[in-house]
């Protein structure tokens, strides 16, 4: 395939962190960051080139290396197509773990990790070596869906050059049918399993909205074959978020581990929690579905939202800065959102608010050291731009390899291929 990016979106929590885990509803929006990835055909074709730049990663493995034979047993196919599994197959990681002995970094033995697998399930012995290079708006590790982006645009590219999707044909303003779905569906399903290397229990909220872009209430179904169920919710372009990064580094595998160890240790306090949280959520979602949003209501359940996290254990006090900041502001309601633990949080902003007592707000925060953005929300899910579809010098500018490695920030990043050729993307 000549070379071509495919882009994911990160994402919001808005109601329903953690508890989306143990199978409770979720609510999440897409955002308008997203992660880019660039693959081009390797001139060695026997060799894979991985370039996480954003992470200091930089891998090369030879195809010959991967073991084709012994991994044949263990990859398993539903009509001619790689079928995924509930959990990771261990076989499959094992067979791998002799590929990453030089990923000295858990950051970088994470990221590799996902990659082979991915790779080794959906490619195979006759694809040629590519390059793929990473490259997000997105702040990693931040609770915006960064390692989701990541599994959706590894997932859709090596679907692509393993043969099982086409190319999209739709354009950003194009009607979606359901029978267009199918593609998206495989790219969704194929992401979680990249999401389970990076994080061992996910969801499933994280990738389906950087599949599918929008804004979606999410129930994970338990037990082997039961898809969860997601349900598009349009009346979510009212709300007005600001979103602010406390910068404090955490994993998202460790928050949920946590909270597990939590439901073990007191499970009838853990589980009259995650209930509330479930009840939280559908009425969140009934009042985002009614034509007038009664936002005062929908501040009421952030603040118990955010309270209930708290007792999950998942705050940090850097996180509880940022809330007394917007609170005594009287902002709108602030929480948390993602894994938590620091992160970022999100303020739904109260209809009235000036843009003057908005920009005190942002200008108190960041000389506290966060971070504020203005993002858009329900941003498009997973899309390709084709070097077929630019012109002779957009190519040569857009699709060299080094300079896309060596973009030095997100404002860079998104000028390079966010914004400047928005009308070229398509998207499943
Ligand atoms: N641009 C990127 N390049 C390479 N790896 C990335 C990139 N973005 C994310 N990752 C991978 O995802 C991991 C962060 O995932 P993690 O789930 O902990 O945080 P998050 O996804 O940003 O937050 P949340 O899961 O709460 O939404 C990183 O450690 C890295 O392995
Ligand atoms: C903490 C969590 O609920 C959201 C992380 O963004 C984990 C998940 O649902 O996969
Ligand atoms: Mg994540």
């Amino acid at each position: 395939m000549p070379e071509f990016y495919v882009s994911a979106p990160g994402k919001v929590i808005l109601f329903g962190e953690h508890s989306a885990v143990y199978g409770k509803p979720a609510i999440a929006a897409a955002l308008s960051l997203r992660a880019y990835l660039l693959v081009k055909p390797n001139v060695n074709t026997d060799e894979i080139v991985l370039e996480f730049p954003d992470i200091d990663l930089k891998q090369k493995w030879k195809v010959q290396d991967i073991p084709w034979e012994s991994l044949a047993q263990y990859i398993r196919h539903n009509n001619d197509a790689p079928a995924t599994s509930d959990e990771l197959v261990p076989e499959i990681m094992d067979l791998l773990s002799d590929l990453l002995t030089d990923c000295n970094l858990s950051l970088h033995y994470i990221a590799c990790r996902c990659f082979l697998y991915l790779y080794s399930n959906l490619c195979s012995e006759n694809v040629a070596g590519h390059h793929f290079c990473i490259r997000s708006t997105l702040p990693i590790g931040a609770g915006l869906g960064s390692s989701a982006s990541t599994a959706v645009c590894l997932a859709a590219a090596l679907s692509a050059l393993g043969g099982h999707i086409k190319a999209p044909v739709h354009k950003a303003d194009d009607k979606v049918t359901l029978k267009d779905m199918k593609e998206s569906d495989f790219i969704d399903a194929w992401s979680l399993m990249g999401e389970k290397c990076f994080h061992g229990n996910p969801s499933g909220i994280d990738n389906a909205v950087a599949t599918h872009g929008g804004a979606v209430l999410y129930q994970r179904m338990t037990g082997p074959g039961n898809p969860s169920v997601r349900t598009n919710i349009r009346n979510f372009s009212a709300i007005k978020l600001l979103l602010c990064n406390s910068k404090v580094p955490r994993s998202t595998a460790e928050l949920v581990a946590s909270v597990a160890t939590q439901n073990r240790k007191f499970p009838k306090v853990s589980n009259a929690m995650l209930d509330a949280m479930d009840h939280l959520v559908t009425d969140a979602y009934l009042i985002m579905s009614t034509p007038f949003l009664d936002r005062s209501a929908l501040l009421e359940l952030v603040n118990i939202n955010h309270g209930l996290l708290v007792a999950l254990g998942v705050s940090h006090p850097s996180l509880e800065s940022i809330k007394l900041i917007s609170d005594t502001q009287k902002l709108g309601a602030t929480k948390l959102t993602g894994a938590g633990g620091g992160g970022c949080t999100i303020t739904l902003l109260r209809d009235d608010i000036s843009d003057e007592e908005l920009n005190n707000a942002k200008l108190e925060l960041e000389n506290r050291g966060f971070e504020t953005f203005s993002t858009m929300l329900g941003g498009k899910g997973v899309g390709m731009l084709l070097a077929q579809d630019l012109s002779a010098d957009q190519r040569e500018s857009k699709f060299s390899f080094e300079s896309f490695a060596a973009l030095p920030n997100r404002e860079e990043i998104e000028l390079s291929i966010g914004a400047s050729i928005l009308e070229q993307w398509r998207y499943w």
